[in-house]
């Protein structure tokens, strides 16, 4: 039988509603990987309601926790690290640390960094540190990072003049040492006003995958955490980057149906977790030629 891969996931937790570990842990679980959650936070609820309550876990937590399971033997069967919405920037080195020590226990292990970096006017609220801790240190360890367009911005310190460009981009983040850059959230001049796009580069190939935009009164947040989180569980199940791609797009659009038919501002994981394990919509990725 197939081993079930394990994955460390360390974002945020929400105690309602969804974003972080809170929107990404169920919809991992029920595509098939062990989760082992690590709340950097855990608030209330999500930032974008402009207040909550709760606290941020101290940074020496990360590598004790680490650590414990090192203790029970455990460590060595450790398949991935996903990072997510930080606390602090000293949480982040903290999760380096974390990550090293994983890499020492198993060569194999993976480390997804989703750079979250936040969205003053969508009230998605982040230290400053902790962008400059993302721009300048875990994007040289990860493996794989996932910006949304404001993010890879912020990692070119330019916008982007056409898709091509994004591509260059993304590109320009392989040079610090990622094998894939997945950009969950295309903004281009030109672009086309009804799709929402989605860009994968890798050191051989760039694809490019549209899904339709649908209406929101709102922004549902955790969107960006959920589409993280499955291309991982889907990496470590075995699919290719572009296979991974194509399914976080379709279940992810799954779920925005589900939440948009409910009127609802929090994702609908639950009613939707059928949906993701199996989309009925398919998105194909087109290989760009550069
Ligand atoms: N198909 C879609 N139609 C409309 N809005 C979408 C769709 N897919 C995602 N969104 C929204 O687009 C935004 C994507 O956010 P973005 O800033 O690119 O990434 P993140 O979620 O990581 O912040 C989110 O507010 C999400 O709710
Ligand atoms: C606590 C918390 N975690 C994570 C996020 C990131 O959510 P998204 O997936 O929309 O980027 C947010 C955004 O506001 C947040 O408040
Ligand atoms: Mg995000």
């Amino acid at each position: 039988m197939k081993r079930t891969p394990h994955l460390l996931a360390i974002q945020s937790h929400v105690v309602f509603g969804h974003a972080g570990n809170g929107a990404a842990v169920f919809p991992m679980q029920r595509v098939g990987v062990n989760v082992w959650p690590l709340n950097t936070v855990q608030f209330s609820n999500h930032t974008q309601y402009g207040q909550w309550t709760g606290e941020v876990l101290a940074p020496a937590q990360i590598p004790a926790l680490v650590e414990g399971i090192a203790a029970i033997g455990e460590l060595g069967n450790c398949d991935a690290v996903l990072s997510g919405y930080l606390g602090s920037a000293e949480q982040g080195r903290a999760i380096l640390s974390g990550v090293a020590r994983i890499k020492a226990a198993n060569p194999k292990a993976i480390y997804l960094c989703d750079p979250v970096m936040g969205h003053p006017e969508k009230g998605c609220i982040v230290p400053a540190e902790v962008s400059s801790f993302l721009l300048e240190e875990a994007s040289a360890v990860a493996d794989v990072l996932c910006p949304n367009q404001l993010e890879l911005d912020s990692f070119c310190d330019r916008r982007p003049e056409s898709l091509e460009d994004c591509v260059v981009m993304a590109r320009s983040l392989l040079a610090r040492g990622p094998k894939a850059v997945l950009v969950k959230h295309l903004v281009y001049p030109g672009r086309g006003a009804d799709d929402f796009e989605m860009l994968l580069v890798t050191a051989q190939d760039s694809w490019h995958l549209r899904r339709p935009l649908l209406a929101f009164p709102r922004q549902p947040v955790g969107v960006g955490d959920l589409t993280s989180g499955l291309f991982l569980a889907r990496l470590l199940l075995g699919d290719s980057w572009v296979a991974a791609f194509e399914f976080a797009a379709a279940a992810v659009h799954e779920v925005l149906l589900e939440t948009q038919a409910c009127a609802s501002y929090e994702l609908e994981l639950v009613r939707a977790q059928d949906r993701i394990v199996h989309p009925r919509v398919r998105f194909e990725a087109q290989l760009l030629g550069y």
